[in-house]
């Protein structure tokens, strides 16, 4: 069975088809990476496979269960979340405090057959794991504000780790995130890598073809290749398709 499938999923403003007919089969454990030019349809899509964003037509299935009509929050309940929402993290509160939050949601109401500190520790204990996963854990006790953009990216994934996902949609997780940073948290995510199925949108070809197991690329809202990461980055099409910028990135 495959984790995330979708089929011929489509989303237009206007006349202008964002994605178009766009067809994945994600398998279990995979990191599946998603490239394409600026404006190709990628945070479209991905906000469609959340759920944050409606579709025109298609289907979205997660381990078999169809999930296109449901809601961004029933969809992370089933194990499908999404890192790298700008909303979800408070700047006062510490890099801990923060993914004990998301543990809390995630529990909801489990806690509350434990003593006061009981739940706490249970919270806070839950909480070091997802810091840890995403290599946070020596800032456990920092503010969230003064956190580097690096650490800010990786207390993202660790709040979206909290809700223990069985699958993880990830926009750009290494936007501004540049040399060392960049290489500690690209190792993160191939720690990560089986534990959980992984949809990646990422410009940074480094990474893409550091981590992915096969890439698509999508340009003009249609899915124009799939395949190893060898075979794409020598297809002729996805080499015309990154005339410019991208070329030289991808050569
Ligand atoms: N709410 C909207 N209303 C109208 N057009 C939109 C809307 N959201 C996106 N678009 C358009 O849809 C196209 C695809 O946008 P999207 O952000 O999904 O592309 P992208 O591949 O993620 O681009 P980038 O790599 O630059 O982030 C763009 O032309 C964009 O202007």
């Amino acid at each position: 069975m495959t984790a995330l499938t979708v089929t011929d999923l489509c989303k237009h403003y206007g006349a202008l088809k964002v994605t178009d007919h766009v067809s994945l089969d994600i398998a279990p454990g995979e990191i599946h990476a998603i490239i394409g030019p600026n404006g190709a349809g990628k945070t479209t899509l991905i906000a469609q496979l959340s759920g944050q964003l409606g579709s025109d037509s298609g289907r979205v299935a997660l381990d078999g269960k169809d999930i296109t009509h449901l809601s961004m929050p029933e969809r992370v309940r089933l194990g499908l979340a999404r890192s790298f929402q700008i909303t979800s993290v408070l700047p006062g509160f510490t890099a801990l405090e923060n993914v004990a939050l998301a543990v809390q949601a995630r529990q909801g109401s489990s806690f509350r057959f434990f003593g006061t500190v009981a739940a706490e520790r249970a919270l806070n204990a839950a909480a070091m794991e997802a810091l840890h996963e995403a290599g946070l854990d020596h800032r456990a006790q920092i503010p969230a504000r003064s956190l580097s953009h690096g650490e800010h990216r990786r207390l993202e994934l660790a709040i979206a780790l909290a809700t223990k996902p069985r699958v993880l949609l990830l926009d750009e997780p290494l936007a501004g995130v540049g040399g060392e940073d960049a290489e500690t948290f690209v190792e993160n995510l191939r720690r990560l890598k089986g534990r959980l199925t992984m949809v990646l949108i990422e410009h940074d070809m480094d990474a893409v073809f550091a981590l992915a197991d096969r890439v698509s690329v999508l340009v003009y809202g249609r899915i124009i290749a799939t395949g190893a990461p060898d075979a794409i980055r020598s297809d002729p099409e996805v080499r015309a398709a990154y005339l410019g910028e991208e070329e030289q990135e991808i050569a």
